[in-house]
């Protein structure tokens, strides 16, 4: 498995053995997509966790996420790429069709169906491609921060409002599923384009998915073990009462409440399966694509969200690359070595998933990753991801991740510092740069 995939994400290397040796499949029931548990739910203390990492900042080495290579450079959609034809500052649609055919997926598990865990897919281009041309100019003015000095007025007026209507269109659908799982009204997510008239990230034009908080899956996944065999129940409370994750604990996955806590109208052992209350804008960056940040400021333990998209098996993982494998995270935490992969699991967010698929890779990152599992069999997934702030976060500060953690402590290790930086970064030439910009650049995207 390792060094074929080059996926967004990968949890940790380190597995446990696993006693019971192959987990029977099982199938999973639908769930309504109506009905989630968070926005229903209050909260409860949790009670897992272990002993405070030595270095209260260091967050646990629970999570490590693979580079993928480069996003394509497909920087238009189809409707802004007639809007912008002839203006030069755009690819022309013969560039704009092959970006939106290059990328196409492996299917999925052969033998297997799509189908979802919980949430109906809502937002697809099938049917977007169709509602631009209702648009009135006129009527979908967006409120974007746009920035069209750089053209005179009249050549980026009318690009301008057709990308914006675009976006707010895409907005407007992403929010509506939010909104059916409980996310607040102040909590929007909106796109912010400031280097060039893209309106939103071109891979969601065509057949995307937007999973506020719930997988699809291609294929059987086995039952999560019941909550109270799980090792960091009744243990250190990865959560405090006001919600933050506590950094306590080196429980591999964090528990959370399922269907079968009793304490359910009260319960606060449910912090991941709350809704977002944080705006998020999705933005373009100058050199690593498109990105994400907070309209408001966040506190470190703060959860931000669920990384989203479709259950694949590894072997089904395995087989992508590219632009395909960008947005891969292995469900990696507590498998053992050896183990199946058509039995084990990832995340892949390419054609579904949501904003957190924009978290870029930083080697000074200001958020980690924590696998969190529901507690009852039969209804959650394996566990899901969570993504919480590792710092206090000032308003529009970039979200970021280090993808792989566990690179860093190599990087620090004495036989890695006395390398020359260009030595390394030649020996790593085939890897995508990174351009994180920050001082603990490691120079290159992790990479399987
Ligand atoms: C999960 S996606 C993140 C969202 C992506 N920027 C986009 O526009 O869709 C991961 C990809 O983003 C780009 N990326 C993320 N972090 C980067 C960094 N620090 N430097 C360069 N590229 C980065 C790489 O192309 C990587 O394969």
């Amino acid at each position: 498995m390792a060094g074929t995939v080059s996926g967004f994400g990968r949890l940790n290397r380190k597995r446990s053995s696993n006693k019971e040796g192959k987990r029977k499949k099982a199938v999973y029931p639908e769930k309504s997509p109506t009905s989630p548990l968070a926005s229903k739910l209050p909260r409860k203390q949790a009670s897992s966790g272990l002993p405070l990492p030595e270095d209260d900042n260091e967050v646990p080495a629970i999570g490590s996420i693979y580079a993928s290579p480069p996003i394509p450079s497909a920087p238009v959609s189809r409707l802004p790429a007639r809007g912008f034809a002839g203006r030069g500052n755009c690819v022309d649609d013969t560039v704009a069709d092959n970006a939106l055919t290059a990328s196409q997926h492996a299917p999925p598990d052969s033998g297997t169906v799509v189908r979802p865990l919980a949430g109906k897919p809502s937002n697809s281009f099938r049917d977007a491609n169709k509602r631009p041309r209702s648009l009135s100019l006129d009527t979908a003015e967006t409120p974007s921060k746009r920035k069209v000095t750089a053209f005179s007025e009249d050549a980026a007026l009318v690009p301008t409002k057709i990308a914006d209507a675009h976006a707010q269109v895409i907005a407007d659908e992403w929010n509506e599923v939010a909104r059916q799982s409980g996310v607040p009204e102040i909590a929007k997510i909106t796109f912010i384009n400031e280097i060039d008239h893209e309106p939103v990230p071109p891979d969601i034009n065509t057949l995307f998915t937007y999973l506020d908080k719930d997988c699809l899956s291609s294929v059987e996944v086995p039952n999560p073990p019941k909550a109270e065999t799980m090792p960091c129940i009744g243990r250190h409370p990865a959560f405090t009462d006001e919600g933050l994750f506590t950094f306590a604990t080196d429980c591999k996955i964090i528990i959370e409440c399922g269907q079968d806590c009793s304490a359910a109208s009260n319960c606060k052992n449910r912090v991941t399966q709350l809704p977002r209350t944080i705006p998020i804008e999705i933005f373009k960056t100058v050199e690593r694509g498109w990105a994400a940040r907070s309209a408001v400021p966040l506190v470190r333990g703060q959860v931000l969200g669920l990384y989203t998209g479709l259950i694949i098996s590894r072997t089904t993982a395995s087989k992508l690359i590219g632009a395909d494998a960008a947005y891969i995270f292995q469900l990696d935490m507590d498998e053992p070595q050896d183990a199946d992969p058509s039995l084990v699991y990832s995340v892949d967010a390419f054609r579904s998933g949501n904003w957190t698929r924009y978290i870029n890779h930083s080697c000074s990152p200001n958020t980690a990753i924590i696998p969190v599992a529901r507690g009852s069999a039969h209804e959650s997934l394996p566990y899901t991801l969570a993504f919480v702030a590792t710092q206090d976060i000032v308003p529009l500060a970039e979200l970021t991740l280090d993808y792989d953690p566990s690179e860093a402590k190599t990087f620090a290790r004495k036989k890695y510092r006395e390398k020359s930086r260009s030595k390394i970064l030649k020996r790593k030439r085939n890897q995508t740069p990174c351009k994180c910009g920050t001082l603990q650049c490691r120079g290159w995207l992790p990479q399987m």
